[in-house]
């Protein structure tokens, strides 16, 4: 064990995790160069398109030393503040973490929430300035800036080029002076972490597991502790070797298949022990982060469901951070309820989905959940608006609101400031550092979720970043808005929002209906109403079958005959038919909100 090091890479987006990574394997000669063609650790086609990392991913890499040689166990960790769930399941499974920071960019907010997760995780933190070849790099001032927003020393800190290899030998010196080798002991009885696991379409699902003492090898019969699970391990071995190890020892980082084909629980999080001599603690679980905010999916054709519900298992398995429960909604049919962390979080699953599964989807308006208190007193949670109860029946609407980090350059102030009060942002502190700014406020979760993010990031080309939490629930002037298409009420379109936003959200939402709306052979109405009353309406003018155009000459009762007769049966039509809505108005519902 004293020549295994484990450790995670995290950084803020962009700040070179992965380009780091690859050279690290590079230089370790870790794969050929067939293998290296493109940045090997993104490796999901979605994430190689956007360019970002999604999943962490975990590899094994030789490091000859001058003396001994070493297993690098290294987990490559997505730096977007979406999938914080990874990085936190990964910084569980080490004993260190370099903190890579962009020398030019300097510090940013999710360099900041990572390195406080690594280090309330006891992880020794090794910091890195990595891209110390830009011309406009300036480490001196970037290490002040860590000293001071983080609180960590800078004296061994490490600089390098991710891109040109300069200072990458120096750094896997470092990795192994600085990050201690694992502890736990190979004779007690076996506990191992289980921090990720996927469906193989050959293999059923597989584990990623740390083993923290005790060791496990083929043909063992384990069990997960605290539920009533058994498996026999049939396959193990380490990422990202293919084939087959006999044993997975103590302080090591490996896969293992038990032959599952149907996936009946999700164990990620869990604590894998011996059934024959079984460890009595679990280990401690990593924490898991609530979802910032729920929709519904519906999958397009009914028939697809019972397969949708298998891929939103199989995701599950993959993204733990992914919620979901059966709904039903009267106009679309059986659907999820699913949580997410974010946008982001949201569009991935989504493409993946509809690539890795090729299911097409209805995806309604997102929402925050809310604390709703009765006139009778009783307190009840509530994630979805059309499941809210009549406004008269309520006393209070509790919101969500989000403790926000901003870091930005000083010259970006003024606006930001100014969208977090147009977000109905509270200011709790502004701290000048050497080239940034920390600026902390409280915003309602639900201004935050969609759109807050992108425009932070407009108004700030890009350089201010933001980090947040969930802080606690508070009384807000919140209303219902209902959607009535042709006097029928579309459950799936119900939204809350603020009592200040009201109409112009309504009138936005009917808006977007009618464009996507087709026209029928009569009028549609569209209403937007907040308990029973309308306050905001549009038209969808009916199509106009000309019925007389048959009647030459100038007989004017036979006209106005026909026309009489076309009224009562378009009445007796819209009475009784029922419109079609495109499932594209659901998803339009994404975009208002987003305004
Ligand atoms: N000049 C320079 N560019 C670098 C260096 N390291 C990375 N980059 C570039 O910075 C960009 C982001 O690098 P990535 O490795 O994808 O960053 P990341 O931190 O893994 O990003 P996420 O996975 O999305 O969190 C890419 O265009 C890299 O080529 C470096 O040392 N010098």
């Amino acid at each position: 064990m004293k020549n295994i090091r484990n450790f995670s890479i995290i950084a803020h987006v962009d700040h070179g995790k992965s380009t780091l990574s690859d050279r690290l394997i590079q230089i370790c000669g870790g794969l050929s160069l067939r293998e290296m063609s493109s940045q090997v650790l993104d490796s999901m086609d979605l994430e190689r398109e956007r360019g970002i990392t999604i999943k962490a991913q975990s590899v094994m890499i030789k490091y000859k030393a001058k003396i001994k040689t070493y297993f690098l166990n290294f987990i490559d960790t997505p730096g977007h503040v979406n999938f914080s769930d990874e990085v936190s399941r990964s910084l569980s499974a080490c004993e260190g973490a370099l903190l890579i920071v962009d020398a030019a960019q300097g510090v940013e907010a999710q360099t900041v929430a990572n390195c406080r997760n690594a280090l309330n995780l006891n992880l020794k933190v090794l910091p890195v300035l990595n891209k110390i070849d830009l011309p406009n790099a300036n480490p001196e001032k970037v290490s002040q800036d860590i000293e001071n927003i983080i609180g960590i020393s800078m004296k061994n800190s490490v600089k390098c080029s991710a891109k040109t290899g300069f200072g990458i030998l120096e750094l896997l010196e470092q990795i192994i002076k600085k990050i201690p080798s694992p502890s736990g002991d190979i004779n007690n009885p076996l506990q191992a972490l289980v921090i990720d696991s996927w469906f193989d379409k050959y293999l059923g699902v597989v584990f990623l597991i740390r083993i923290k003492n005790g060791y496990i090898k083929i043909k063992d019969r384990i069990q997960v502790i605290n539920k009533k699970i058994t498996y026999q391990v049939e396959k193990l071995g380490i990422l990202p070797q293919k084939e087959n190890k006999k044993t997975l020892l103590c302080g090591e980082v490996g896969w293992i298949i038990c032959g599952i084909k149907n996936i009946s629980s999700i164990i990620v999080g869990e604590t894998i022990t011996s059934y024959i001599k079984p460890a009595q603690k679990s280990l401690p679980k990593f924490k898991k982060l609530n979802q910032k905010f729920t929709l519904d999916f519906f999958p397009t054709h009914p028939d697809q469901y019972s397969y949708f519900k298998d891929a939103l298992m199989k995701l599950q398995l993959n993204d733990t951070a992914l919620y979901y429960e059966p709904d039903m909604s009267k106009i679309l049919g059986l659907g999820f309820r699913c949580g997410f962390l974010g946008l982001l979080h949201l569009e991935i699953i989504q493409s993946r989905l509809e690539r890795e599964y090729n299911i097409s989807l209805i995806v309604t308006a997102p929402t925050v959940g809310y604390e709703i208190i009765s006139i009778n007193g009783k307190k009840v949670y509530i994630d979805n608006p059309s499941k809210l109860p009549n406004m008269n029946n309520i006393k209070k609407i509790r919101e969500p609101i989000a403790k926000c980090n901003i870091i930005t350059p000083i010259k970006y102030i003024g606006n930001i400031i100014k969208l977090c009060v147009e977000n109905r942002g509270k200011q709790k502190s502004l701290v000048y550092h050497q080239t940034q700014i920390m600026i902390s406020y409280d915003i309602p979760l639900s201004e935050l979720v969609l759109n807050f993010f992108d425009r932070l990031k407009a108004i700030s080309s890009g350089y201010a970043s933001l980090e947040y939490t969930f802080k606690k629930f508070k009384t807000s002037k919140l209303m219902k808005i209902d959607i009535f298409i042709n006097s029928v009420k579309i459950d799936s379109l119900s939204t809350v929002t603020h009592k200040n936003n009201v109409i112009h959200i309504a009138k936005l939402i009917i808006k977007n209906i009618k464009k996507f709306m087709p026209r029928h052979q009569f009028d549609i109405p569209i209403q937007a109403k907040i308990s029973n009353t309308v306050i905001a309406r549009e038209t969808i003018k009916q199509l106009r079958k000309n019925v007389i155009s048959k009647c030459y000459g100038g007989d004017v009762s036979r006209k106005k005959k026909l026309l009489q007769k076309q009224k009562r049966g378009k009445k007796k039509m819209k009475n009784f038919g029922s419109v079609s809505i495109p499932p594209e108005i659901f998803s339009s519902i994404i975009a208002i909100n987003k305004k």
